[in-house]
């Protein structure tokens, strides 16, 4: 619903002065745990009803007790009362057990399993380092409508880092997408127009999340002037044929693509070294980012589609109740925002977007 403007049409999308959507989710979030869940929980319970939450802790979240567990640290994170609800995941393994797997399921403790190739990425050593392993888990998901999560990328080195999403739909995605034609697969944090393409050509059952900085960055951002370890997280941006096509699926108002931050949050002193870490922290402000995106391509008006209604409908939950508003006016992202020793350098620090979330 675009907002009433007394100076401009009514219907005028491109020109109005708030956005009000129903209640977002965010479909892909690492809320870490400990000191940085404290500092981190809060934003992305500001803005999204429910997210899904990411499992690659430090062990990993395996088991329905450490699921439940987690939840309730995140919960306990929170101020008393606060209407936000962790969608939590299972993280699979080599030895992931079916059962026990399909039990969290059935017990309302995991929403989703989510497939790491062992080695992608960060926290994910324990990943599954060939999926015939988890042929008999994925059959069984299958049938009790249980979503896969994928981080698609291939881990072989001999691969070029640009090229292992592509790689990934060849040799692995696709021939699971073929052999079990009725699970949901979400590929996660997509990169390229190979994914996109691969999105499009499938099924009901295969979906994608798009992450902001995927629509605002190519690979030059990582590289502009020095290195820019804010920039990178993985997988990593692409050549700006891709980013356009990102722009173009997650503005196209398909029910397959929908919001996942990837906010992934890793201290300054991590990301400014010599080996950074992998990541990205956009949940602060992470709706103002989508916005001007949709505004940019003249898709406001599909903002809602992307942001609330896709993402429940694949998973089959409920749509949220409620709405959150937009209002256009300049926001002043700052530098570094609390966390720890060294604190965390947010998406489009020291930028200003054209948004505001009012709530
Ligand atoms: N996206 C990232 O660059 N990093 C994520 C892991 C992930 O989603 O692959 C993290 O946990 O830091
Ligand atoms: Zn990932
Ligand atoms: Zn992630």
């Amino acid at each position: 619903m675009i907002g009433q403007n007394t100076k401009l049409n009514e219907n005028d999308v491109s020109t109005a002065d708030n956005l009000t959507i129903r209640r977002p989710d965010d479909w892909h979030v690492h809320l870490r745990d400990g000191d940085m869940l404290q500092a981190v929980a809060q934003y992305t319970a500001r803005q999204f009803a429910r997210a899904i939450v990411m499992p690659n802790l430090s062990p990993p979240v395996i088991t329905a007790a450490a699921g439940a567990a987690y939840r309730d640290r995140i919960m306990a994170a929170l101020p008393e009362g606060c209407d936000f609800e962790p969608l939590m995941t299972s993280y699979l393994t080599d030895t992931t057990d079916a059962d026990d797997l399909a039990q969290g399921f059935a017990d309302g403790i995991f929403t989703a399993a989510k497939l790491y190739p062992a080695n992608a990425t960060t926290n994910s050593a324990h990943g599954v380092t060939d999926v015939a392993n988890l042929h008999a888990v994925l059959e069984r998901m299958q049938k009790i409508g249980m979503p896969l999560l994928v981080h698609g990328e291939v881990t072989d080195s001999e691969i070029d880092i640009f090229d292992r999403e592509a790689v990934f739909i060849e040799r692995i995605l696709s021939g699971l997408a073929r052999d079990l034609p009725e699970l949901k697969i979400v590929f996660e944090h997509i990169t390229t127009s190979d994914a996109v393409d691969f999105v499009m050509a499938s099924g009901p059952h295969v979906a994608a999340t798009i992450t902001p900085q995927h629509l605002h960055i190519n690979r030059n951002a990582i590289f502009a002037g020095g290195i820019r370890p804010h920039a990178y997280c993985l997988p990593v941006a692409k050549r700006e044929q891709h980013r356009l096509a990102l722009r173009r699926a997650a503005t196209s108002g398909s029910p397959k693509f929908f919001l996942g931050t990837d906010t992934a949050p890793h201290e300054v002193a991590a990301k400014e070294t010599a080996c950074g870490c992998a990541g990205i922290f956009n949940a602060p402000y992470a709706l103002e980012s989508y916005a001007t995106v949709f505004e940019e391509e003249d898709a406001l008006d599909r903002l809602e589609g992307f942001a609330s209604e896709h993402g429940p409908d694949f998973y089959g939950l409920p749509r949220n109740e409620g709405t959150v508003t937009l209002e256009r006016q300049p926001v002043d992202v700052p530098e570094n925002i609390a966390a720890g020793g060294t604190g965390i350098v947010p998406f489009h620090a020291g930028e200003q977007l054209g948004w505001r979330f009012a709530g």
